[in-house]
């Protein structure tokens, strides 16, 4: 490991900066990045942490995660993922911060320097950098500042690799680690539910929907790929508008859609499905009129690889447009009444 910047009187020499800045840009993957970010900062400068804040979609949660680097009783650096509701205080200065997208600087009870830089996106806190120390930390302040833009920018970059043209959804690269991180979060909150109620664990669950428009092709045929063009994103438009903002929401490519649903049990999402098919069954799309579509659904298990899953959706789906279309149908309950017996060709969706 490199030594670390004596930051109160040198100037910090720019060729360490720049390396430590290409070192945590490197990375592609947002777990990585967010590691690799907290690890290069406190090998540049002399602090006794070094932690980054994400902002979660959960009002009543909005610390989301803490990543953070601290040395160990042998001089080496260690990254953690820590829960940051354990220490109230500080989740308070955080989300203060993120609020009011200013940078807090305040000294502990127990005496130590901490500098709080939130993380901006569009004018919107999605995390903070935070920094604690025995000595006073104004005079890296700008550092902080600058490395906080650099991975806010960053950080919309690799979101933008990560969206369809089109509608503005997560596209399929964007898949697997979406569906990862969800799974995380998920089992994350459980145990904290437990935590906090000493109770019962969240028996919350997450399904996997594949929505696919009807007839599309003659859509297409009929009125052009400008007006097909169209139906897909007014359809999107209305998913995002429909589903909560915890749902995740993906076009996999021309008239596919797949969903991540957090629900109770079966029966909503399948009301939830339903009640969307019907809205849009009801809705008059300029020039082309109605337009339908199926939906297929699959249960998705702690242990689940996400081919199986989609592969299960997918089969539900292929039920759905063997029976009548503009229809609903969930791989479980197929599978329970043996209406899935049959052989069947290979799902239409290509899997990965
Ligand atoms: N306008 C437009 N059309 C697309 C896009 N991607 C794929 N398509 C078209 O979507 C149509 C899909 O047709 P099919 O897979 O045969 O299915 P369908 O006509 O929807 O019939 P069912 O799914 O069986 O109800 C094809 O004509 C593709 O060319 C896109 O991005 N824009």
């Amino acid at each position: 490991m490199r030594g670390t910047w004596p930051f109160a009187s040198d100037a910090l020499p720019e060729s360490r900066l720049l390396a430590s800045v290409a070192e945590f840009t490197h990375h592609r993957d947002i777990d990585a990045l967010d590691h690799s970010l907290v690890l290069s900062l406190a090998e540049l400068v002399t602090v006794g942490s070094v932690a980054l804040c994400k902002r979660g979609d959960d009002p009543l949660h909005p610390i989301e995660s803490l990543v953070v680097c601290t040395r160990n009783d042998e001089d080496t650096l260690v990254v953690n993922a820590v829960g940051a509701h354990q220490d109230a205080v500080l989740a308070k200065s955080l989300i203060r911060s993120m609020d009011t997208l200013e940078a807090i600087s305040e000294i502990t009870p127990d005496g130590v320097s901490r500098l709080i830089v939130p993380v901006q996106r569009d004018h919107v806190a999605i995390g903070a950098l935070m920094l604690e120390s025995g000595e006073p930390l104004d005079a890296i302040r700008p550092l902080i500042d600058g490395f906080s833009r650099i991975y806010g920018n960053y950080i919309a970059l690799l979101n933008e690799s990560e969206r369809d043209k089109l509608t503005g959804l997560y596209n399929r690269r964007s898949f697997e680690q979406r569906l990862r991180r969800l799974l995380k979060s998920h089992s994350e909150r459980a145990l904290r539910q437990v935590d906090e109620r000493r109770t019962a664990v969240d028996d919350s669950r997450i399904w996997l929907a594949i929505l696919d428009i009807d007839h599309f092709k003659r859509i297409n045929d009929t009125y052009g790929h400008v007006y097909g063009d169209e139906v897909i994103l007014m359809l999107a438009q209305r998913m995002r508008a429909s589903f909560r903002q915890s749902d995740i929401l993906f076009r996999f490519g021309g008239e596919e859609f797949v969903m991540l649903i957090t629900a109770a049990d079966e029966a909503s999402v399948n009301a939830t499905l339903d009640r969307f098919r019907q809205h849009i069954a009801d809705h008059n799309f300029p020039q082309v009129g109605n337009v339908t579509v199926s939906i297929g659904y699959a249960l998705i298990g702690e242990h689940d690889y996400p081919e199986i899953v989609l592969d299960r959706a997918d089969k539900a789906l292929y039920f759905a447009k063997q029976n009548g279309r503009n229809s609903v149908y969930g791989y479980e309950a197929l599978t329970e009444r043996g209406e899935l017996a049959t052989p069947m060709p290979a799902g239409s969706i290509d899997l990965f």
